[in-house]
């Protein structure tokens, strides 16, 4: 099992444009920088699959997001640094679901479903798997009699079986968001990206505004898919890019949070505009 420590401080930044008289590609640029990056050179020691998971970590050591047994879901977990995390935090007998859009050997502990979290079905598909009772939750399907059968109409359900099942369908402790679009591959293919995407995350478009835009969309549903599965008290972490609308998510956390936060782990590098929120203790 991996340590976990935080005194690591990175040793500035690189511009590394130039070498000589000879202009790297982006490409190229990006795979000196994470060369020479203090976490990415941690995250490889201690066994962990990306240097995103000090960014959680940081977050972690701050407020506290986990304990054992926990549900925890983790949207966008390829290639699985934060789900790492969430599998150590939550034991003994915590679960780890990953939701990814592209194909990543799972980490160790982890179940994980491959498809487009903003797709209804694959949703629906991420909720059933998480009130399975094969998966150990329980499950409520109506209000049975004596004889084991139904006392209700076939279509009619009671308001507090309305309210019980609603209160069934969150199973969830934490809910994890990480999510950025994957830019369309144009370069590196001899490398096996497809099973190496951390590779495919040179992140962000280069566009603010698209950048901004695609994060908002992804947040939001997120903070919806929070809404339906998250327990009273429990948690939720997205990142995000910032722009104009991020005011807007911040105040829909706050009517489902009892406590919100903002903020940017010294993990994130600072040139990008990527910065976090954190919702703490749902509301009833
Ligand atoms: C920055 S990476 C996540 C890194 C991860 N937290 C870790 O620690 O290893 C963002 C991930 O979000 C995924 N993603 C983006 N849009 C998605 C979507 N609509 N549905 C599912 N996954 C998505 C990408 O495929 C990518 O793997």
């Amino acid at each position: 099992m991996f340590a976990l420590f935080f005194s690591l401080r990175p040793r500035g930044t690189f511009a590394l444009g130039v070498v000589g008289q000879i202009r790297l590609s982006s490409s190229k640029r990006w795979q000196a920088r994470q060369h020479n990056d203090q976490f990415t050179r941690e995250a490889a020691v201690q066994g962990l699959k990306s240097r995103a998971a000090f960014k959680l970590l940081q977050i972690d050591e701050k407020y506290r997001l986990f304990k054992g047994g926990q549900t925890v879901v983790d949207l966008g977990y390829a290639p699985g640094s934060w789900s790492q995390v969430a599998v150590n935090r939550t034991q003994p007998n915590g679960r780890v679901l990953g939701v990814d859009i592209i194909p990543a050997q799972p980490p160790k502990g982890v179940s994980t479903i491959q498809g487009n979290f903003l797709a209804p079905e694959i949703q629906a598909y991420i909720q059933d798997f998480l009130r399975n009772p094969n998966r150990g939750r329980p499950r409520q399907l109506g209000v049975l009699n004596d004889a084991g059968g139904s006392l209700l109409e076939p279509g009619m359900i009671s308001e507090a079986a309305q309210t019980d099942r609603e209160k069934c369908e969150r199973t969830v402790d934490v809910v994890l968001s990480d999510m950025c679009e994957p830019w369309h591959q144009t370069s590196g293919f001899w490398k096996r990206s497809l099973s190496d995407p951390y590779r495919r995350m040179m992140n962000t478009s280069g566009n603010n505004f698209r950048d901004h835009a695609g994060s908002m969309d992804l947040c939001n549903a997120a903070l919806r898919f929070s809404s339906d599965v998250l327990k009273v008290g429990g948690h939720f972490v997205c990142k995000f890019y910032q722009g104009a609308e991020d005011k807007d998510l911040e105040q829909q956390l706050r009517n489902l949070f009892q406590k919100v936060h903002r903020l940017k782990p010294e993990s994130s590098r600072s040139e990008s505009k990527e910065s976090f929120f954190v919702g703490l203790d749902r509301r009833p």
